[in-house]
């Protein structure tokens, strides 16, 4: 189903489509177009989305304690965090995270992996499997629809970032469950796992909501895409409002180029054009993004991943 609306208050369903057989035409207008679309989950394996879902809102009702066990200790990304305040004057990102690396296995820090529930670190380990698989029939057709042999060394890096956004009764405009951004990836597979909306996206200066999907998972064009393809792929900015009386949880799944790779515009589509963006190396740039607080920028913005 495709709806194309800009108003606030109604649900866009971007483009959905399913994994296996997704039609390389459809891929590439959504990859143009929007930045973001939407892939049928079936191909998941019911069990596998069910044990995540139940193992990390089992973890997010933990009492704080036994969650800081396995808390971020000073200048670590991963583990688990509450959002911060650092003045009065900011919007406040009204959420609490988990992030862990995910991919490849010998990047992982088990530290801050929570081992409760017993099953959450097997539950993690099949979820991030299966999205890596999905990411992976993806972008062999991004490649083949750009026409370019991507090394799969572009899309090895996973990380994981679970969010719980609580009802937020007071909510107003100094409040967002996240801030506008655009993430620092290829791409970002994002599941809404417990259905309820607050994801939108930015689409010709409007928010556009997105109806969370039973069935999908949300992909979102990433910042190192728009790089490689010197701005032909826009990544797609996007923010979370709050809801004044529903929790939300969700996952995003960042696919990233290996952290010690440099990452510039692909010669064969840069052609005779000029370069729009930097080379930088992929674990610099990810530093920069994820230790700071973005409050409206673009990554690539923020980044000075620009020429
Ligand atoms: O919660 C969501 O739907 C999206 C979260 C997000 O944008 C992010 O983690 O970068
Ligand atoms: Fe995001």
């Amino acid at each position: 189903m495709e709806t194309k609306q800009s108003t606030e208050g109604k649900w866009s369903h971007g483009k959905t489509m399913p994994v296996k057989n997704v039609q390389a035409a459809r891929l590439r207008s959504a990859c143009e177009e929007w930045g973001f679309f939407q892939v049928k989950n079936h191909e998941i394996p019911d069990t596998v989305l069910e044990n995540m879902r139940n193992d990390l809102e089992h973890f997010f009702r933990l009492p704080l304690d036994e969650k800081n066990r396995f808390g971020q200790l000073p200048g670590d990304l991963q583990g688990y965090g509450q959002a911060f305040v650092e003045s009065e004057h900011q919007t406040l990102d009204w959420c609490d995270r988990l992030y862990l690396v995910t991919q490849p296995p010998h990047d992982r820090e088990m530290r801050p992996w929570p081992t409760t529930p017993v099953s959450f670190r097997e539950s993690i380990e099949s979820y991030s499997s299966e999205l890596m698989r999905v990411t992976g029939s993806l972008m062999a057709i991004i490649a083949r629809n750009l026409g370019v042999d991507l090394p799969s060394d572009t899309y090895v890096s996973q990380a994981l970032r679970m969010t719980y956004y609580p009802a937020c009764p007071v909510a107003h405009d100094k409040v967002l469950g996240i801030s506008p951004h655009s993430d620092i990836s290829m791409l970002t597979l994002v599941w809404e796992l417990n259905m309820v909306g607050g994801l939108q996206i930015k689409r010709q200066d409007a928010w556009v909501p997105v109806k969370p999907h039973p069935k999908a998972l949300v992909v979102n064009v990433g910042d190192f895409l728009e790089i490689m393809t010197n701005g032909k792929y826009q990544s797609i900015e996007h923010r979370v409002t709050v809801n004044p009386h529903k929790e939300r949880m969700s996952i995003s799944a960042f696919h990233l180029p290996k952290f010690d790779m440099s990452v510039g515009p692909l010669s064969e589509i840069v052609g005779a054009e000029l370069k729009k963006y930097k080379t930088l190396r992929v674990d610099e740039v990810a530093k920069v993004v994820f230790s700071s607080k973005l409050d409206g920028k673009k990554t690539k913005d923020y980044a000075m991943l620009r020429v």
